[in-house]
């Protein structure tokens, strides 16, 4: 049993509404449950195998989901990362091992099967390039039409790969992502087509899962804290209430320090942070190259300053550089392959261990969203050129030098 609660002012729409705000106030809503009428226990979530669908009771879904195995994904140690700071207990838990390669996934395995129960028969969403090649998977294997609104020029080409070839109707638009998640919101409301963005608050609750099973993977253990990229702001939101879920059912006693990770040049949330506003005030001009967090008015602005005060966490911002030397230090060091944004998570903790804001005792999972290869663009450019060679022996040692 669950209902839709306005964050903001508490009033209450009963189950399976299709609403993405509250009709009294306007601001955002999220799916409470009747957590005494939950019978359920960790052990029988441990009988399951790890995925977004082991925790079932703790999702909106009532009929059989749109799934293609999402979750489940590795929390790898950084041991050579984690040396070379001083930490011995840092991890990252790779989303990019979910379907489409991002944790949009976890999401839209949820809001897809929504949007059927809910009698929906279209779905769309803006995008920064992740969010649109999950719609557009989920959307194929539901059967149903998908709208992908992308800002032109400033996705990645992995990600437009997807979209097109699942299937998506995609149409770039002459403006930025922020623009364009208005727009898509005028077009769902105007044509009763379904908004699969993180203002959803179904969607959101799939994503909360990354949280469940970083517990469930280190024997039921809190971290210290979680590291997340922010861009719209909804992962790490949904991160912070699963855990508060958990620990409201007894499962656990603490919650992690929940800690947001923007690029330099698109940081609205660490502004609200770090000079203590009360509310996020937005980038017109958002620019990076992680063009996934490339977003200037994070929707789910309330939330992520809830998450992150509620929590005792932080938000720092990160460069271009740290960032594109962070992805390639994951890649050489550590053998994960992710796309910049994810690699601002742990560029993050980089910067606040060597600044004395992370303690290097604490045990700290950074959240690594997206796979390398969405954006091989980026990544071809910050390597050297493959070695030309003739195919003779002699010319490959000689290219070699052996
Ligand atoms: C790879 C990647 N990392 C991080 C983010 C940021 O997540 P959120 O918008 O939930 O803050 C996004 C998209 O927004 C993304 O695609
Ligand atoms: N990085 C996102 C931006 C949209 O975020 P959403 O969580 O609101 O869908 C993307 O991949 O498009």
């Amino acid at each position: 049993m669950f209902d839709l609660v306005c964050v903001k002012c508490g009033e209450t729409y009963p189950a399976d509404t299709v609403l993405y705000s509250c009709r009294k106030c306007g601001h955002l809503l999220e799916v409470r449950y009747d957590l005494a009428s939950i019978n359920i226990t960790r052990r029988d979530w441990l009988s399951r195998p790890l995925s977004v669908w082991r925790y079932r009771e703790l999702l909106p879904v009532k009929r059989e989901p749109v799934s293609l195995c999402e979750g489940g994904t590795p929390l790898y140690h950084l041991k050579r990362i984690g040396e070379e700071l001083g930490m011995k207990e840092l991890y990252a838990k790779h989303e990019g091992m979910n379907p489409s390669g991002s944790f949009k996934d976890r999401g839209m395995t949820v809001g897809v099967s929504m949007a059927l129960q809910l009698g929906m028969s279209s779905v769309a969403c803006a995008s920064t390039g992740n969010t649109s090649a999950s719609l557009a998977v989920y959307g194929a294997k539901a059967g149903i039409p998908t709208i992908v609104l992308l800002p032109a020029g400033k996705v990645a080409l992995g990600k437009v790969a997807q979209a097109l070839m699942h299937g998506a109707r995609v149409i770039s638009i002459n403006g930025n992502f922020d623009r364009a998640l208005e727009m898509v919101r005028d077009l769902c409301e105007s044509k009763g087509i379904y908004l699969l963005n993180s203002i959803n608050p179904y969607r959101l609750e799939g994503q909360k899962t990354i949280g469940f099973e970083v517990i469930d993977q280190l024997d039921g253990k809190v971290p210290d804290r979680m590291v997340l990229p922010v861009g719209n702001a909804g992962n790490i939101s949904a991160v912070y209430k699963g855990i508060l879920e958990l620990k409201a059912l007894g499962f656990v006693d603490k919650m992690p320090m929940m800690t947001g990770i923007q690029a330099a040049g698109s940081q609205p949330v660490v502004r609200a942070i770090n000079e203590g506003l009360a509310e996020v005030i937005p980038d017109e001009n958002p620019e990076t190259v992680a063009t996934a967090i490339r977003i200037g008015a994070p929707v789910n602005a309330e939330k992520v300053l809830t998450a992150i005060r509620g929590s005792g966490g932080t938000a720092a911002s990160v460069t271009d550089e740290e960032i594109l030397s962070m992805q390639c230090d994951l890649a050489r060091k550590e053998g994960i392959g992710v796309e910049p944004a994810s690699a601002a998570s742990v560029a993050g903790v980089k910067k606040l261990v060597e600044s004395g804001v992370i303690d290097r005792d604490e045990q700290v999972v950074c959240v690594v969203t997206g796979h390398l290869l969405k954006d091989p663009e980026t990544v071809i450019k910050q390597c050297a050129p493959p070695i030309e060679c003739e195919a003779t022996l002699e010319s490959l040692l000689a290219a070699l030098q052996l």
